[in-house]
């Protein structure tokens, strides 16, 4: 069953086309990711399947609600967390569970909560002294507050170090085995291919794609990149390994680098020519992105 359902959605501002006939289903128990350069209308989407923006045109179901008709049912059944949280910095970080919790007739235990986020200990922390980790923390607690079948994360992890993103995929991935539906945006390739069930590609205001990141990778970016370095390998650059000049690197996309490797080194024993260096590289969602658009995910 289907979550989301949303046919020929259309956002704009000014001149600016933020959404162009947007079409989309997402399927309960996922986590999604959107993933798109800044711009693409991420946060848009997000925000009009949130019902805090209203579309110019198109179809929108959450949770089998026209969004469009009545938001007041779905915001009870959905968790929020904003591109840019704001929070009440005089205020603890219990008070300002205790404060959201009070928003809705039924909201989970504040103490439970902070101890899911693994917050517990900071309870009387004013919020405007946690790291920008456990500020996000907050947020993702925030959002889980009224129990939510479906929570929306826009960008949860920009800004933070590694080790802070690690914490907030954990917590991601817990909302997945507690069955709720997670529909998230990133920049973040790595983080869209680590933690989503099915990754959705934005740019220019249009879905490019939406599939699993192995479909996606099988149908847009089957090869993967071997890289030499090396002395006298220029024949290389002939058919049928057809390598090319990358500063110091020879480069070449292959479909099964690996089963091919013999053939490659046998060839170099017989024409001569020395390797310093020889890798292969997989193929990753900025490949499939650059094949999608001709440019790279710049962030
Ligand atoms: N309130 C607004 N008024 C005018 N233009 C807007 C407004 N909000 C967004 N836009 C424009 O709409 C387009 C899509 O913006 P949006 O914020 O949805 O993209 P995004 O993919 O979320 O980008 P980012 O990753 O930078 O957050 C952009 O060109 C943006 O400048």
């Amino acid at each position: 069953m289907n979550v989301i359902e949303m046919t020929g959605v259309v956002k704009q501002y000014g001149s600016v086309l933020a959404l162009d006939h947007v079409s989309m289903s997402i399927p309960r128990g996922q986590i999604v990711a959107i993933l798109g350069p800044n711009g693409a209308g991420k946060t848009t989407l997000l925000e009009i399947l949130e019902g805090l923006q209203r579309a110019d045109a198109g179809e929108i179901h959450v949770l089998d609600t026209d969004i469009r008709k009545n938001t007041r049912d779905v915001k009870n059944r959905i968790g929020i967390s904003l591109q840019n949280t704001s929070f009440f910095d005089r205020l603890s970080v219990e008070e300002t569970l205790h404060l959201f919790g009070a928003f809705f007739s039924y909201h989970r235990s504040v103490e439970g909560l902070l101890k899911h986020v693994g917050l517990f200990e900071k309870r009387h922390q004013r919020i405007s002294q946690l790291s920008g980790g456990q500020q996000q923390r907050v947020a993702l607690a925030l959002a889980l507050i009224n129990d939510p079948e479906l929570v929306f994360l826009d960008e949860p992890t920009t800004g933070l170090d590694p080790a802070a993103r690690r914490d907030i995929w954990t917590l991601v991935e817990s909302m997945r085995q507690e069955g709720r539906t997670v529909l998230l945006t990133t920049h973040y390739m790595e983080e869209a291919a680590y933690l989503a069930d099915t990754v959705v590609i934005m740019d220019h205001g249009k879905i490019l794609v939406q599939g699993t990141v192995d479909q996606l990778l099988r149908d847009y970016a089957p090869e993967q990149t071997v890289v030499l370095e090396g002395e006298g390998l220029d024949y290389l650059m002939q058919a049928p390994w057809n390598f090319h000049h990358d500063h110091d690197q020879l480069i070449a996309h292959v479909v099964n680098a690996a089963d091919q490797m013999g053939t490659l080194l046998d060839l170099i024993r017989r024409q001569g020519g020395v390797i310093h260096r020889l890798s292969i590289r997989e193929a990753t969602l900025e490949d499939v992105f650059l094949r999608l658009t001709g440019r790279r995910l710049a962030v």
